[in-house]
């Protein structure tokens, strides 16, 4: 017999009242001699500060410990039964060393390792979860020429725009004159199709699908294997999403109560990779019979897989991987490297897009700002293609999308770890512990925004005053080592939307009393809202 059936009820709880009070006894002592007392709530064994947050909300909860503690503050986390404590940074001084572009930093990870993300494959891999230094550093050297190719960027406003005209399509064979949109959700698929297109060089049919659902404009579409295959990937790439917040839950619970759902998200993983990798098979061939046909494959292949395949793989000896710096470029690699743009790319943009038509529905002023100016760069012909030329000269365009990521940014944290002690406020901190630069809190400090409740894109124009020119104190894209490699395609991406949207259309709320509705996990997620657009 077990030592537990041989024990009575009340042994088993008396045993069980004792081992809580020894870890709660542990955990005081813990945080009570901690070596570097931060300020911030004291935390409650097993949940931390979370119960702090539940009738406020995670978000207001973090701001109000701001206004209570101060610019360097901590709260506890709790990772189910294990908890551990993030530091939070409300000044741009305090951020100096998580963001230094020195190679000596030892600010490199953005968490520290975790079993989760291994078993997702995560762990090891690609860029933005990779706890791996020496790995992370690599991946990064192998990707980031590739999203900073020039080729790439111009190659944006071209498929952003081809995108467009596919969704006007839509709207054409739904509606007539006036057009009603839930903008949020619409915005989710059609950067999911985006970043597929960009990522991979295939279309994919998000959009589409939305308005099948409708009238079946594209019903004849719904039975090419080409749609068919297209529906598995987003269904694949959602999941996907979903699985990088479940796979945060310690490997115990996901072992056990969670089971179903862990190997659910694992299996959809292997499909994912599977469908990648074999893309990656099929384009390397596609693109030698290229070579072979005489085809100038530079100007034809233009998505990052191919990218990739030109780059790192299709040699003189081709379809075998070449080597960079010890690396062996394999197809896992450069699969991995393309899903990361799925995370990094796809709900940034929606969201970004999404929380700037709201501020130009509710600030008209600003709209007819943008009309103007659109009707300039475009010399009044406004049914002609808007090029990268336009892009560049859209410059309050891009002050409008900073000035919407200030008041709403899509990242208000942005987290980093340490790989050895470091110092930081005047406190030291073990290797391993969790920071996050409070950007939003910075973003509203009249210290370094003037008026920083007041929507004013001219903030960001060239030679405005009204800028803070403070080092680190606006950093929609993070900065340093782990700066985001997208952040030049994205502003490209987000401006032709703009421009493509507003040269034709006028855009207003729906309800003109809309308010605009904010959800926070890892960032801030534009909450669904309706508006009505017409043709100008
Ligand atoms: C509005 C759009 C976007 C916003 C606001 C955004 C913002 C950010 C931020 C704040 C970070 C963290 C940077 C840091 O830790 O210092 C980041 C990282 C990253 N972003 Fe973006 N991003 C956007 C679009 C994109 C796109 C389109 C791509 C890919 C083409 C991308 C790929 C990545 C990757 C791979 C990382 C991880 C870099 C690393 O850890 O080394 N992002 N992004």
């Amino acid at each position: 017999m077990s030592l537990v059936t041989s024990l009575t009820i009340i042994e088993l709880f008396l045993l069980t009242l004792a081992s809580l009070t020894l870890y709660t006894a542990h955990f005081y002592f813990r945080y009570f001699t901690r070596k570097s007392k931060v300020p911030g709530p004291v935390p409650l064994p097993i949940f931390g500060t979370l119960l702090y947050s539940y009738k406020v909300g995670t978000f207001n909860f973090i701001r109000d410990c701001y206004e209570k503690y101060g610019p360097i503050f901590e709260i506890y986390v709790g990772d189910n039964l294990i908890t551990h404590r993030e530091i939070y940074l409300s000044k741009p001084e305090l951020l100096e060393k998580i963001f230094s572009n020195s190679t000596k930093s030892n600010f490199t990870l953005r968490n520290p390792s975790h079993d989760g993300m291994d078993e997702l494959g995560f762990g090891k891999n690609g860029m933005v979860m990779n706890s791996d230094v020496a790995s992370w550093k690599k991946n990064r050297m192998l990707s980031v020429p590739l999203l900073m190719n020039p080729g790439f960027l111009k190659n944006q406003v071209h498929v952003t725009q081809e995108m467009f005209k596919e969704m006007e399509i839509c709207w054409k064979s739904l509606y007539d004159d006036k057009i009603l949109l839930e903008f949020t959700s619409l915005m989710q698929r059609f950067s999911l199709d985006l970043v597929i297109a960009s990522t991979l060089g295939k279309p994919s049919f998000a959009v589409k699908s939305l308005y099948n659902s409708l009238d079946g404009t594209n019903k004849q579409n719904e039975n090419s294997s080409a749609y068919k295959s297209s529906q598995d990937l987003i269904r694949q790439v959602h999941s996907f999403f979903k699985s990088l917040l479940f796979f945060e839950q310690p490997a115990w619970l996901r072992h056990t109560l969670l089971l179903y759902y862990n190997n659910y998200y694992l299996n959809e993983m292997k499909s994912l990779n599977n469908s990648i990798e074999n893309d990656i098979k099929i384009r390397r061939e596609e693109i030698i019979m290229d070579i072979k046909n005489g085809i100038n494959v530079q100007e034809k292949w233009r998505d990052i897989m191919s990218l990739f395949l030109l780059k790192y793989s299709i040699t003189e000896n081709q379809g075998k991987t070449s080597q960079i710096q010890d690396f062996d470029v394999t197809d896992d690699v450069i699969r991995s490297n393309l899903t990361e743009v799925f995370i990094g790319g796809a709900d940034t943009t929606a969201n970004s897009l999404s929380f700037t038509i709201y501020y130009l529905c509710k600030y008209p002023h600003v709209k007819k700002r943008l009309f103007d100016d659109i009707d300039v760069i475009l010399s009044s012909n406004t049914s002609r293609d808007v090029t990268f030329e336009d892009i560049e000269k859209f410059e309050y365009g891009e002050a409008v999308i900073k000035e919407v990521n200030r008041m709403t940014p899509v990242a208000p944290v942005i987290d980093r770890s340490n790989v050895a002690e470091d110092e930081i406020g005047g406190y030291s901190f073990e290797a391993g512990t969790r920071f996050n630069a409070f950007m939003a809190q910075i973003y509203k400090n009249p210290e370094y925004f003037k008026d920083p409740e007041e929507f004013n894109p001219d903030r960001f124009m060239k030679g405005s005053e009204n800028v803070s020119h403070k080092y680190n104190s606006y950093l929609p894209f993070g900065s340093g080592l782990r700066v985001c490699p997208g952040r030049h395609g994205a502003m490209i991406v987000m401006k032709t939307f703009l421009m493509c949207f507003l040269k034709t259309y006028d855009v207003e709320f729906f309800d003109k009393n809309q308010k605009l509705n904010v959800s926070f996990d890892v960032g801030f997620h534009c909450d669904e809202y309706k508006i009505a657009i017409t043709r100008k």
